[in-house]
């Protein structure tokens, strides 16, 4: 196993030091370092963070490897400063047995650029009708935590109940996409001024905040563990807000799409802005950011949803929704937050490892810590070429656009995924 010298960085927007990698783990962080017979990397103007990690990631394998497989996925993340991602359910077949999460689970050992943690289904195929094998899945090799129907909302109020009820015993998490499908039926886009104007059918707030009302009460019942999947509204926040207040346990993601982007882009008829929840107004962009400074949002998780151009550049009321996230998150959150180091390294690292029980991710690189940490410059500037990244689908909803930030290397337990911007394999 090589060692590292990271000479002259800043450790999450510290002084400039050196870190020694060794063994897997940070072995010195000091000044000055003796170079002895390490590999040097010279990291002045740098910054360390902890290796970042997904709470929303969609890898498509099995069944649809056209659009994304395990290991372009991963090779994704690490090119974004990923260490760990957690891996949707709905796949086909759907990761609603122990089967299905081990396979995804040893899929992502063996392209070994990123921990991929599955996701769970809750019900079986996704249908919504009965509970999937919860417990076979958390006491599989995969050691499922978290569980959910992303792409599908648990509509049922008692199979929600059921589900919550059921993890508590593990200390596991429901995952919750919040769309009350009754409310979005022939959705196409944020129901509003601009869905008024273009005709386009409506995806009212209100089909979001009526399900974290009704879990947030579930939730507090129960006494158990409830993740909302990417929050869109203004009006969430402040439902997320009072449950947290109420001593929930009540946790929160938001995409970088929603931190950046509005629903006035869809005037173009772009299919590559259709995404669910779909993109909302300023308003909404306003509070979610509000949130994310003051912690009511936990986390920034990509919900990267690569989708083939067949299914992608096609009439807007027959494209997928989804968007690519993982090579262009870390840069999407720079530029709206700027270089504010320790809220970036809390949401897009420490806050989700916390919450997927990732142990070893999400610690800052201090002596001991295992040695997951992306080296990032901030000075930067890079323009999204679709052709360039790395996952198989091309649905980025900025290309074209400059964005502050680079991925110089990733190091997972003290190896190098990334180096000089590239993958290593
Ligand atoms: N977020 C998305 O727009 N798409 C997701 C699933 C979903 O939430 O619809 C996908 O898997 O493509």
């Amino acid at each position: 196993m090589t060692s590292f010298l990271i000479k002259g960085v800043s450790v999450v927007g510290g002084p400039a030091t050196d870190l020694r990698l060794r063994d897997g783990t940070v072995a010195e962080v000091g000044p000055d370092l003796p170079t002895t017979d390490a590999e040097v990397i010279d990291a002045a103007g740098l910054v360390a963070l902890p290796g970042l990690v997904d709470m929303h990631t969609h890898l498509r394998e099995p069944g649809r490897e056209d659009a994304e497989t395990v290991a372009t996925g991963s090779r994704a993340a690490a090119l974004g400063g990923y260490t760990a991602v957690c891996a949707m359910a709905n796949t086909d077949p759907v990761a609603d047995t122990a089967g299905v999460v081990e396979q995804v689970w040893r899929l992502g050992r063996r392209a070994g650029l990123v921990d991929v943690q599955p996701v769970g289904a809750v019900t079986v195929g996704l249908r919504g009708e009965r509970l999937s094998e919860l417990g076979a899945m958390a006491e599989s090799a995969a050691a499922v935590r978290i569980f959910s129907d992303d792409g599908h909302c648990v509509a049922d109020p008692r199979l929600m109940r059921r589900a919550l009820e059921y993890v508590k015993a593990f200390d596991g998490v429901i995952a919750q996409h919040a769309e009350e499908p009754r409310l979005t039926e022939g959705a196409q886009m944020h129901e509003g001024e601009v869905s008024a104007r273009l005709g386009l059918t409506g995806w009212p707030a209100v089909a979001e905040e009526a399900i974290i009302a009704r879990d947030a009460l579930l939730a507090e019942h129960v006494g158990a563990r409830l993740h909302i999947c990417h929050v869109s509204t203004a009006g969430s926040v402040e439902l997320i807000r009072a449950a947290k207040a109420r001593g929930v346990r009540v946790s929160a993601e938001v995409t970088p799409h929603h931190l950046l982007l509005t629903d006035d882009r869809v005037g173009g008829y772009d299919p590559v802005f259709k995404v669910n929840p779909p993109l909302r107004t300023e308003r909404d962009v306003a509070a979610l950011r509000e949130a994310v400074r003051d912690g009511v949002i936990d986390v920034i998780a990509t919900d990267h949803a690569p989708h083939t151009v067949e299914d992608k550049e096609c009439e807007w009321a027959y494209a997928r929704p989804g968007m690519l996230g993982l090579q262009t998150a870390l840069s999407v959150a720079l530029s709206v937050f700027g270089p504010d180091w320790r809220l970036l390294a809390d949401r897009l690292s420490c806050q989700p490892a916390r919450l997927a029980g990732l142990t070893g991710h999400g610690v800052d690189p201090a002596p001991g810590a295992p040695a997951n940490l992306t080296l990032v410059d901030p000075a930067a500037q890079v323009t999204v070429e679709p052709a360039e990244l790395a996952s198989r689908s091309r649905n980025t909803p900025y290309a074209g656009l400059q964005l502050p930030g680079r991925v110089v290397a990733t190091f997972l337990r003290g190896e190098p995924t990334v180096l000089d911007g590239k993958a290593v394999k």
